[in-house]
């Protein structure tokens, strides 16, 4: 046990040597982990007289999978009900409870003290564990470590918009508006960018020929990603994005207009409506403090976010060289160039450049790749 102790305490110390004072989720998050309750937390602190609860941490033991029950007759609270954050509105975050409850809860100020500036402790779609102060009201204790996190970059700074999100559906259009191959490149570098999975939908493939369109699904397909062609006109596939969706947390992007809100009124009637008026809140910046909201779906428990700012989610924080390793196909060949920091636009001796013109990179890869350095990194 001493052992395991000194094992954490020396690991704190190298986190702390690591992120040199930043404070960033993992510290909230390792309470979850731990199973140390905030009061706890804070009862320590005070005793040892060290005021910065983000220093030193006392665990104290408790399983943290299943703490509900001994941890609630401890501390004669309420028990610990775990649920996910389905909106943040200025200091409400409203909980849906796994039983199917919702709660209106605040967050335990420990939490908000380790967050950078007190902002976005949490953020739709993160797991968390709160008591119930009411029926309808509760108090956030813990937040889970996050996954699948997407951000977006304002004054310089990162502001984590969703979190937890399993897959981002990156929809394009087969026609009306034209397909654009560069907007799903760029889409799926931040998707790889955040560690968030991608999935390709070419929606509106009832207006084209499908079989026009299989040399680019074949070059997608042949990297990994998945590709779904739908209609929602036609009902093409989406019995198998209702699949999709199924026990997951969703986020749609893509451009206006290429059937974002109808797909979702495929999969459910009403989802569509429900999505577009959150959005339209956020424009006119009638709710400038709900960075995002999640949206449970009827069937499962599965659930799509919705935020313009994931519809049009830029590349946050990447620098040139970064690019080609998050792109699956230029990724083999970039040890192999002759100078390390190669950026594989003009120099010699280049096997990303020479991997297109033999073709085992598609030559539209990699004018996307072009473009996006030259456009946007190099000159932007
Ligand atoms: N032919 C055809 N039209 C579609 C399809 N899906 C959507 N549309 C039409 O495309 C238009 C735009 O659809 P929306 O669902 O509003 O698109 P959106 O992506 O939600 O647009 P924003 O809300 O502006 O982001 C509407 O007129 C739809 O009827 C489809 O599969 N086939
Ligand atoms: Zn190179």
């Amino acid at each position: 046990m001493a052992k395991k102790n000194q094992k954490r305490k020396q690991s704190r110390v190298a986190f702390r040597k690591r992120h040199q004072g930043r404070v960033r989720d993992s510290d909230l998050t390792r309470q979850f982990r731990s199973g140390e309750s905030l009061e706890d937390a804070a009862k320590n602190e005070r005793v040892s007289g060290k005021g910065d609860l983000t220093r030193k941490r006392t665990v104290v033991g408790v399983d943290a999978e299943q703490p509900t029950q001994s941890d609630a007759a401890e501390s004669n609270a309420s028990p610990l009900i775990d649920g996910r954050v389905t909106c943040v509105h200025g200091l409400v975050n409203t909980v849906l409870a796994d039983d199917g409850r919702h709660f209106e809860c605040a967050i335990r100020q420990v939490l908000k003290s380790v967050s950078i500036e007190g902002r976005g402790a949490v953020v739709a779609g993160d797991r968390v564990r709160f008591r119930s102060e009411s029926d309808d009201t509760g108090m956030i204790e813990f937040v889970a470590p996050r996954h699948g996190v997407i951000s977006r970059q304002s004054r310089g700074q990162q502001h984590v918009i969703a979190a937890n999100v399993d897959h981002l559906l990156i929809v394009t259009s087969a026609a009306e508006p034209t397909l654009k191959p560069a907007l799903i490149d760029r889409f799926l570098l931040s998707a790889e960018q955040c560690q968030v999975n991608p999935v390709i939908i070419i929606n509106k493939c009832d207006l084209i020929d499908p079989a026009s369109i299989q040399p680019l699904v074949g070059v997608y397909a042949a990297m990994g990603y998945r590709v779904l062609m739908t209609s929602a006109e036609a009902g093409t596939n989406i019995q198998y994005l209702r699949e999709l969706l199924k026990g997951k947390q969703t986020a749609f992007s893509g451009q206006s207009g290429v059937g974002k809100s109808s797909l979702l009124n495929a999969v459910q009637p009403g989802l569509g409506l429900a999505v577009s008026e959150v959005s339209s809140d956020n424009q006119k910046g009638r709710h400038t403090t709900t960075t995002s909201r999640l949206i449970p779906l009827a069937d499962g428990d599965g659930a799509v976010f919705d935020t313009p700012g994931i519809r049009q989610f830029q590349l946050w924080d990447i620098s040139p060289e970064e690019v080609a390793g998050l792109m699956p196909d230029l990724r083999p060949y970039v040890s192999r160039c002759r100078y390390s920091n190669c950026l594989h636009l003009s120099e010699d001796d280049c096997a990303v450049k020479d991997a297109v013109a033999d073709g085992r990179i598609d030559a539209r890869r990699y004018d996307s790749y072009c473009h996006l350095l030259e456009d946007d990194l190099l000159l932007g």
